[in-house]
């Protein structure tokens, strides 16, 4: 069955630790978490101390999208704040394989990004090392963005490549994922959905998380 991971980018903020417990009763099945540095992309998010703030609210996994330069840097604090998954960007990373390695050394799950102008073939060495790839499917940095369908090319060649080397790696979409666009990256391959808006901006989490799964 398709994962959902709710983002928590599109919470209201004063109010994070209720979204949090009524996302796990909604039926999410990851808690996605957004940090964002100001440099890799413009805005400034939130760190570690998000995760060690909601992580006592939920049994969940918490799924940490790393928006940063030098990912590398943050590995000790978000495994002592209680991370499941930290996932880094392919484009962020110099030296890929040591900090994915850290991630697991870390006892953490071990994820990679890519933007969507990002060819897939730049993580194809590191697909066997890794627990999660993840293909952007908006330019990061903001919530609300309209989904870019030329990402499904790289979504199909994922799959082919994890599928054709048998290997134990999820597929996760971020970015303008919906009712529509979500079947799309399914029939592509994804298994882990990502979505912000087309959950919390509406008035029934539940049942947007059930037609996003379809
Ligand atoms: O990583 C992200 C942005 O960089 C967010 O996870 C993503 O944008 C989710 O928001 P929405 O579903 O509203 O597009
Ligand atoms: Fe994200």
């Amino acid at each position: 069955m398709t994962k959902i991971a709710p983002s928590i980018l599109a919470a209201d903020f004063s109010r994070m630790g209720e979204c949090v417990t009524s996302l796990e009763k909604a039926g999410a099945d990851w808690i996605h978490v957004d940090v964002m540095d100001g440099h890799f992309v413009p805005p400034v998010t939130f760190g570690a101390q998000m995760v060690e703030a909601i992580r006592p609210l939920t049994s969940l996994p918490i799924d940490v999208h790393l928006m940063v330069e030098k990912p590398s840097n943050q590995i000790a604090a978000f495994q002592q704040a209680g991370a499941d998954l930290l996932s880094v960007h392919v484009e962020a990373e110099v030296h890929l394989h040591r900090t994915i390695t850290a991630i697991k050394d870390a006892g953490m799950k071990a994820g990679v990004v890519l933007n969507p102008a990002t060819p897939a073939a730049l993580v194809e060495p590191v697909l066997s090392e890794v627990d999660l790839v993840l293909q952007m499917t908006v330019n990061p940095g903001y919530g609300g963005q309209t989904f870019i369908s030329s990402t499904l090319k790289n979504i199909a060649r994922l799959r082919q490549f994890i599928d054709e080397h048998q290997l134990k790696v999820e597929i996760q979409v971020d970015g303008g994922v919906d009712v529509d666009t979500g079947r799309l990256c399914r029939e592509a391959g994804a298994d882990v959905l990502v979505a912000g808006s087309a959950i919390l901006k509406t008035s029934d989490w539940a049942k947007a998380i059930r037609h996003i799964r379809g």
